[in-house]
């Protein structure tokens, strides 16, 4: 593709620019960039990986792929701004969260239209991303959204509709277990261990036990037992866990952030 456009310049639009320039996926001169007000920020982004300043909107008009990478409560504003300069036939690939594709196609009209939820671990190429077509995106293109995304990380096909859960679970994932590594740090500190040491220790179980999840076909649980020695430490930890209703805990937060993206969805 010889001219991708980002409308929204913000963390999650560097974050697939730094994966796609730094995995050669696209070269950076085929990308442009825009955003609302901050000039300063498209300067930084220009320095640091030789893209494209979108001049004007009337630039839109032969664009390949026009990327929407602002909030959700910006689209409405975004959207009206760039329906204009749009070809009939411009492909948009949204990373909103809860916006849908029938509220895309309502102020850019009927067009190819892809929803992906990728999350901020694309700038290492690391992503987890869910994606939604409409049938406007012919299989070739399918193909090839899918290839852009795979080469920064996993991609995972769903309806639409799921695509509130993927984002309250691995779209806002990372949000969580930098959370979890931030109480690790915490309680470590107690005992008189440097947040560096704890960070290098904690950091190195977590890429471990991940990769024991993806090697093995072992379940989490099976996992889990053979950590827990019984009247071990381990067991002394999960009784905490389940003391302070831990699971209960993760599983309203993945449901509070679904709903927010319902919401997200309605407020639109
Ligand atoms: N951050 C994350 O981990 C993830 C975010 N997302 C989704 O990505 C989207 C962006 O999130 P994030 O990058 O974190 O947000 P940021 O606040 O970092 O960036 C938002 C960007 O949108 C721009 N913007 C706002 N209004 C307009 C407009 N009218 N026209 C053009 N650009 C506009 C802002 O420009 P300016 O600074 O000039 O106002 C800014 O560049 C959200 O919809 C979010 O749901 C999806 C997955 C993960
Ligand atoms: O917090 C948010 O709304 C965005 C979507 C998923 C991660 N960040």
């Amino acid at each position: 593709m010889q001219k991708i456009i980002f409308i929204g310049a913000g963390s999650m639009a560097e974050a697939l620019i730094h994966g796609w320039i730094k995995k050669n996926v696209i070269n950076p001169h085929a990308l442009f960039i825009s955003n609302r007000s901050n000039k300063e920020r498209l300067n930084e982004l220009v320095e640091s990986y030789d893209v494209n300043l979108l001049e004007d909107h009337t630039h839109l008009r032969d664009a390949d792929l026009v990327i929407l990478a602002m909030k959700p409560k910006d689209a409405r504003a975004a959207m009206e701004v760039i329906a204009p300069h749009l070809s009939a036939d411009t492909a948009i690939l949204s990373v909103l969260a809860g916006v849908s594709i029938d509220t895309i196609e309502q102020h850019l009209g009927s067009r190819p239209i892809a929803r992906v939820m990728p999350n901020t671990s694309a700038t290492i190429g690391m992503s987890a991303s869910g994606i939604a077509f409409n049938n406007h995106v012919t299989d070739v293109k399918r193909a090839l959204y899918i290839q852009m995304l795979e080469a920064i990380g996993i991609v995972i096909e769903v309806e639409e509709e799921k695509l509130h859960a993927v984002t309250a679970l691995s779209g806002s994932g990372p949000a969580y277990l930098y959370y979890l590594v931030e109480a690790f740090e915490q309680a470590g500190a107690e005992f008189g261990l440097s947040k560096e040491i704890v960070r290098e220790l904690m950091v190195q179980t977590i890429a471990g036990s991940a990769e024991m999840l993806k090697s093995g076909n072992l379940e989490p649980s099976l996992l889990r037992k053979k950590v827990t020695s019984p009247g071990g430490t381990t067991e002394a930890g999960i009784k905490a866990l389940e003391s302070m209703s831990f699971n209960e805990a993760i599983v309203n937060c993945v449901r509070s952030a679904e709903n927010r993206s319902r919401e997200l969805a309605r407020e639109e």
